[in-house]
């Protein structure tokens, strides 16, 4: 049996660079936002469903983000109708990875793991942190967003104080070795855990 590892965090807070430190060390890791994309792409298995919901939103047999972004602005009963649809569909994709992966650790990349109630299928939690200030930065440095969409996106989460309050393990995301001691440090509790399990 493998060992069950969610990875949550706040938006640019570290999650993928800590998973990617996971995967350094021999974790299998499947990512909800690229299960997401899956999900939009090319024959993926929103795209019939987002189609009879907004079909303006579907072009070439793909789900096109910014005018389902467009959607969302307009409408607010549209997040919560796109979300009936991808959750579950994103969850049976989560299964699919845990039917076919053996490594010992398989590790969940997860922005909304609480707000999903995909906590209930892990066996331990990871929450990613960093200051306020360095996350705000961070995600502005990237370029890819005003500061009033980072705000908008930021007050849509749960607060992060919340998630590591619900979180058994705490990664600070301060610097890159900082990260990865502790991250060493998780794997070898869970090497434990499953050697007295
Ligand atoms: C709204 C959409 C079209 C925006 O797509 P886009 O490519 O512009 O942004 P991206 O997906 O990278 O999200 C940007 C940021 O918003 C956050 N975010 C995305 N969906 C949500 C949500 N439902 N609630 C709160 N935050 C969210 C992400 O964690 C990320 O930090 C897309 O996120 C979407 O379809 N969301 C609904 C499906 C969903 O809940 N996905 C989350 C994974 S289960
Ligand atoms: N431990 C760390 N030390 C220093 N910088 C870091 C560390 N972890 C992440 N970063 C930097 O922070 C930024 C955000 O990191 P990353 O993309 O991993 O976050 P994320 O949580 O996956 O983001 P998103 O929520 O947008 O998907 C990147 O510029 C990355 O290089």
């Amino acid at each position: 049996m493998s060992f069950h590892l969610g990875l949550t965090g706040s938006i640019g807070m570290g999650k993928s660079t800590t998973a990617q430190m996971f995967a350094d060390r021999g974790c299998a890791i499947w990512n909800a936002d690229a299960a997401v994309h899956r999900l939009y792409g090319k024959d993926g298995a929103a795209v019939a469903s987002i189609t009879a919901l907004f079909p303006e939103a579907v072009q070439d047999g793909t789900v096109d983000r910014a005018a389902l972004r467009e959607m969302i602005a307009k409408d607010p009963t549209a997040l919560p109708r796109i979300e009936a649809i991808v959750h579950p569909l994103v969850q049976q994709d989560r299964a699919v990875f845990k039917a076919t992966e053996n490594a010992d650790v398989l590790v969940f990349d997860i922005p909304l793991l609480f707000e999903t109630g995909a906590e209930d299928e892990m066996d331990a939690v990871a929450c990613v942190f960093v200051n306020a200030a360095e996350q705000r930065r961070r995600v502005l440095e990237r370029g890819t967003m005003t500061p009033l969409q980072f705000e908008q996106i930021l007050a849509k989460q749960m607060p992060i104080a919340e998630k590591l309050a619900r979180a058994e393990y705490h990664i600070e995301t301060d610097t890159l070795d900082h990260a990865a001691a502790q991250v060493d440090q998780i794997l070898e509790e869970i090497q434990k855990r499953m050697r007295d399990a």
